[in-house]
């Protein structure tokens, strides 16, 4: 087969697609991060989402408040106990994002080819022809002829709700538009986007450091996800702020490009950030449709090279209120996995939607097909040539660590280390077979202060570093990635040198 990032050397045997799949512990190596809303923060929905594979919660806080987010935090707390599979925890940013300011609880229907008003007035009530925005310099930022999308809150771009503007006058501090389709505003919260402009706001706003400071610390957040993040200045200044607060600065900072400004700055935010986000749903709309697969490749290419994590967005919207996804974004999902995204983010889906486990459980066996045909030997190849030599001593060893997992047939790779850097580079190199890392805190010292690098990550045991180990083999085995006599890796550190260490099993 002659495509580059499919494995199937034979021409395949078409009723073998129809063989079921075998079950796995893990339902795919592609991680799923879930959104947690309304419909998805009772103990009992949250437990049926990790088991169906969610591994990274996702909080938004462009909506609701710290406690309402605390409380759906519990419960995910009890729900990661009871059925007792990890789950980290994504803090997403409101950054400069335009609301459509609403106080009215009945519906404002926009009719195609009338003019509306969009205006920062907002003691104004929301009408047909008029809509309060929490934005005073949108009439200096526009001019005539710009497109303007306004969207229920995680839109889906799936539904009767949204509709498209083209800017006509401006109005002193007031936007006049003429709208494009007809819709109905159904419900409370709307966002607004302005295609291809840049919006001067802030994009860590005082409502985000407020945020951070207080909901974040607290819950020791591992993931910060960027909101709009339009240039690496953004990424340094968001781990400045994180740095101020203890633990915090081992937080990852995941980059969420969702705009064309943060398209242009891409190459200089990957090197900040620890992660990128693809936005397909804001970008998606700053995009011309047939650019966005384009954008998709080239970001998934960068960040694979990099070895930073990158998350596709926007996948399976029809799911939001159906039991099965469309063909297309079933396609979709699977080429996400082949073009090389680490993990897939579900939105409205699983907020609002009507079937947030079957969705996870849904995307999860997609991208483990996916997986079962994606060319490692090739990525591996191309990573080893892109990075070159001389390798870094830790780059060296990790990436020999996959290459003789992969040759041994080991069942998975036992990885040892503090800040996740070791593991991080193993992923890189996406090995084949599920990998245990075990995270060994480290008390380390920066002159000023004492701090435990890892405590944080190390979630699942305090065992002594002799049975640690053992800890690792006992989980794989309990969790079905090891049995007897298998072969696992083992990547450690003894004194000062790197190892990496092949080990045969007994019983
Ligand atoms: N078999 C083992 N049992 C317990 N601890 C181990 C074992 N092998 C390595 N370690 C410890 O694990 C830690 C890994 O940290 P490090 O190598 O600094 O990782 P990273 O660079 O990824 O942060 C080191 O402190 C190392 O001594
Ligand atoms: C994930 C996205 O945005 P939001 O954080 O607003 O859901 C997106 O635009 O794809
Ligand atoms: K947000
Ligand atoms: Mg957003």
């Amino acid at each position: 087969m002659p495509s580059n990032n499919l494995l199937l050397e034979e021409p395949i045997r078409m009723a073998s697609i129809l063989e079921p799949s075998k079950p796995t512990f893990f339902p795919a190596m592609t991680k799923i991060v879930g959104t947690l809303g309304p419909r998805s923060r009772s103990v009992e929905i949250i437990s049926g989402c990790l088991n169906a594979g969610m591994s990274v919660a996702r909080f938004d806080f462009s909506w609701g408040d710290t406690a309402y987010h605390q409380e759906t935090l519990e419960n995910l707390k009890i729900a990661i106990k009871s059925t007792k599979k990890l789950c980290a925890v994504m803090l997403d940013t409101i950054g400069p994002e335009l609301l459509v300011v609403t106080k009215t609880e009945h519906p404002i229907s926009l009719l195609a080819d009338e003019s509306v008003v969009l205006t920062p007035d907002q003691d104004k009530e929301a009408t047909s022809n008029l809509l309060p925005i929490n934005f005073s310099g949108l009439s200096k930022a526009v001019k005539k002829g710009d497109t303007i999308f306004i969207g229920q809150y995680l839109f889906t771009g799936n539904e009767t709700t949204s509709v498209m503007l083209e800017v006509t006058d401006v109005d002193g501090e007031d936007v006049v538009c003429q709208i494009k389709n007809s819709a109905i505003l159904a419900r409370q919260l709307y966002t607004l986007h302005v295609s291809q402009i840049r919006i001067d706001l802030p994009t860590l706003t005082d409502k985000d450091k407020e945020v951070i400071s207080t909901w974040g610390a607290r819950n020791n957040i591992d993931f910060l996800s960027l909101s709009h993040t339009r240039g690496a200045e953004d990424v340094r200044h968001a781990r400045d702020f994180l740095s101020q607060l203890g633990d915090l600065g081992q937080t990852q900072i995941f980059a969420k490009i969702e705009n064309t400004e943060g398209l242009t700055h891409f190459d200089e935010i990957l090197h900040e950030a620890d992660g990128i986000i693809l936005a397909r749903g804001n970008l998606g709309v700053d995009l011309p449709p047939e650019k966005v697969f384009l954008f998709q490749k080239a970001a998934l290419y960068k960040c694979n090279m990099a070895g930073k994590p990158a998350v596709v967005t926007r996948v399976v919207d029809s799911m939001t209120d159906n039991l099965r996804p469309t063909r297309a974004e079933a396609t979709d999902v699977a080429n996400a996995v082949l073009d090389g995204s680490d993990a897939i983010l579900l939105g409205a889906e699983t907020l609002r939607g009507l079937y947030p486990v079957e969705t996870i459980s849904i995307v999860g066996k997609i991208c483990a097909e996916a997986e079962k045909v994606f060319n490692h030997n090739l990525f591996f190849k191309k990573v080893i040539n892109y990075v070159g030599e001389p390798m870094s001593h830790l780059e060296s060893i990790t990436s020999s660590a996959v290459r003789s997992a992969i040759k041994v047939k080991a069942s998975a790779i036992i990885c040892f280390t503090s800040s996740g850097r070791a593991a991080r580079l193993i992923a890189k190199y996406r090995p084949t077979m599920p990998v245990l890392s075990v995270v060994i805190p480290q008390l380390k010292t920066n002159q000023l202060r004492w701090t435990f690098t890892g405590a944080f990550e190390a979630k699942t045991t305090n065992a002594t570093s002799e049975s640690a180990l053992k800890v690792a083999l006992d989980y794989g085995k309990a969790h079905g990635v090891i049995k007897s006599h298998d072969r696992v890796v083992i990547c450690q550190k003894v004194g000062d040198s790197a190892v990496v260490k092949i080990m045969e099993l007994e019983d």
